[in-house]
């Protein structure tokens, strides 16, 4: 245990800072600290001395140099039981306590109007710098880099706590900042040139929104992190209303139904169990999107995620908790009586998004052993005037509609993607299977167990058709028109196929996996 005699202060988020320095300076601890720190603590009637009078040398060029001076710098590094001599030739006394938070880059780049130079000036240069010299120095030197952690400093301080392992593991922490402090930088930059997400080191800086209690299988340790560029109505920025807590699976599952339904334009419900969605559908309302998307497949509906693209009102919420186990539901807005229908039920997790900004561009991760697999994110959509007819039959303008929803609905199923669809809604999904004829057996066998009529339906496969046999399976089950990417080298044996069937087969050109 080092003692404390003197910090420097040094903050742009000022929250705490009155009550911290206070409890400082009743320990007898001398504060220096800077302009603007310096003059909130002077309103508030604490004793701190102004770096600028300590170094003899004023703070200039707008505040881009003032604590960068080797009294500032030798007071945070000098060793203690080493460097005392050359410090007392230069006048340099110790800093025993740093505590510094950075200028605000990342809000200052948020804001709409922010300019590339209001993000250059809120690149704090000399908070960093302190940063790192005192945590270099964390054998002698605390430092604080995060006003949360100010009373359990404090009371540290206090009882004579700090001691060698508190002040690594601030050290660590303060690190930590400064290196996702760096990453918000260089990808801005980055951004700003419009260059290739994918670069030269992949840089990755989140904040946990919190640790669960374990992750995929109770064995595994898991948390949950934000984005620095979390959008708003992104999942890791949803309130969550009621409910246990989230499970690793239970994020997951609602990642993936939030992202398919908000696909689509019309009132929508996606229902995912074990990441893939089990009943999909559109209507004029959600309550009867849900009513059909749930008609799917309601045996694999239990226990699922609930996701809708329009705010839930309480006769949709009452629809559900009646019918069925549910373990999520989540929608952009949840109103005040749905929310009392669904207090009823209080195991049941709400989660309430806000309105979804949909953002351009965005990377997907998948850890592989030693390395890190990126891409960026699945954003392709194809229109109608996209799609081009291959077969004698072309898809007359309801099964077109339906087409192009199976086809949204397969970008979100686990390859091999089989679906079936009609009117708007699912009627067999086959997901995950390692052939494309078996995602089709599947799909219709769970269509035939709902006493879903397959006869006229339409079908989307997340990729090409690499021989004639997943069409004469799907002929076999009555459907009428196909959507798929195309692009096989046995195409002509496959559209020969669809001919023969007298099915209407669509090429999109766009293929969908997902694993
Ligand atoms: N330039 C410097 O020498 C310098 N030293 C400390 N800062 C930062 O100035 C801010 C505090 O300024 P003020 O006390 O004037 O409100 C802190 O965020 C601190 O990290 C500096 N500013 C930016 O680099």
């Amino acid at each position: 245990m080092t003692t404390v005699t003197r910090a420097l202060v040094s903050v742009s988020d000022k929250r705490g800072l009155t009550d911290f320095a206070s409890g400082l300076a009743k320990l007898g601890i001398e504060i220096l600290s800077t302009g603007g720190t310096a003059r909130q603590l002077d309103e508030a009637g604490i004793p701190a001395i102004e770096v600028a009078s300590k170094t003899g040398f004023p703070e200039i060029m707008g505040g881009r140099v003032k604590t960068l001076h080797p009294v500032i710098h030798g007071g945070l590094l000098g060793r203690r039981g080493t460097d005392e001599a050359v410090m007392a030739e230069h006048g340099i006394e110790p800093i025993d306590l740093l505590v510094v938070n950075l200028y605000p880059f990342e809000e200052t780049i948020r804001k709409p109007d922010a300019t590339v130079d209001d993000a250059i000036e809120n690149i704090d240069i000399g908070g960093p710098a302190m940063i790192r010299a005192a945590s270099k120095n964390h054998a002698s030197v605390a430092v604080v880099v995060d006003p949360d952690d100010y009373a359990s400093v404090l009371a540290a301080l206090q009882d004579g706590s700090l001691d060698a392992d508190m002040r690594r593991r601030l050290a660590a922490k303060a690190y930590a900042h400064t290196a996702s402090y760096d990453t918000a930088i260089s990808r801005y930059l980055f951004g700003v040139l419009g260059d290739n997400p994918l670069g030269e080191r992949a840089l990755y800086a989140g904040q946990r929104v919190e640790t669960l209690r374990y992750g995929e299988n109770p064995h595994q340790s898991a948390a949950f992190y934000r984005d620095q560029t979390a959008a708003a109505g992104s999942l890791a920025n949803a309130e969550q209303l009621q409910g246990k807590e989230l499970s690793y699976n239970n994020i997951a599952d609602t990642d993936a139904a939030l992202e398919c339904v908000r696909q689509f334009a019309e009132p929508a419900c996606v229902i995912v169990k074990h990441a893939n969605p089990c009943g999909v559908a559109v209507d004029k309302d959600i309550a009867s999107a849900y009513d059909r998307a749930f008609s799917t497949d309601p045996t694999s509906a239990f226990g699922g995620i609930i996701a809708f693209n329009r705010p839930l009102d309480a006769a949709t919420a009452k629809a559900i908790i009646d019918r069925q186990f549910v373990e999520v539901i989540v929608a952009p807005d949840i109103d005040s009586a749905a929310r009392d229908v669904l207090a009823s039920k209080k195991n049941v997790r709400v989660l309430c998004t806000g309105a979804h900004v949909a953002v351009e561009g965005g990377l997907d991760f998948k850890k592989v052993s030693g390395g890190l697999l990126v891409q960026t994110v699945d954003n392709g959509k194809v229109t109608a005037a996209e799609l081009r007819t291959v077969t004698k039959k072309a898809p007359d303008a309801g099964q077109l509609k339906d087409l192009l929803f199976a086809w949204q609905v397969a970008k979100y199923v686990k390859s091999n993607a089989i679906v079936f669809c009609k009117d708007g809604m699912t009627i067999g999904v086959g997901a995950g299977q390692m052939s494309r004829v078996y995602s089709t057996r599947i799909a219709a066998i769970k269509a035939a167990d709902e006493n879903l009529e397959v006869k006229g339906s339409v079908m989307a496969s997340d990729a090409f058709f690499p021989f004639r046999d997943g069409i004469d399976a799907a002929a076999a089950t009555g459907i009428a028109a196909i959507i798929q990417p195309g692009g096989s080298m046995r195409d002509d044996e496959v559209i020969a196929a669809a001919d023969e069937h007298g099915i209407a087969m669509v090429f999109t050109g766009m293929r969908h996996f997902r694993h």
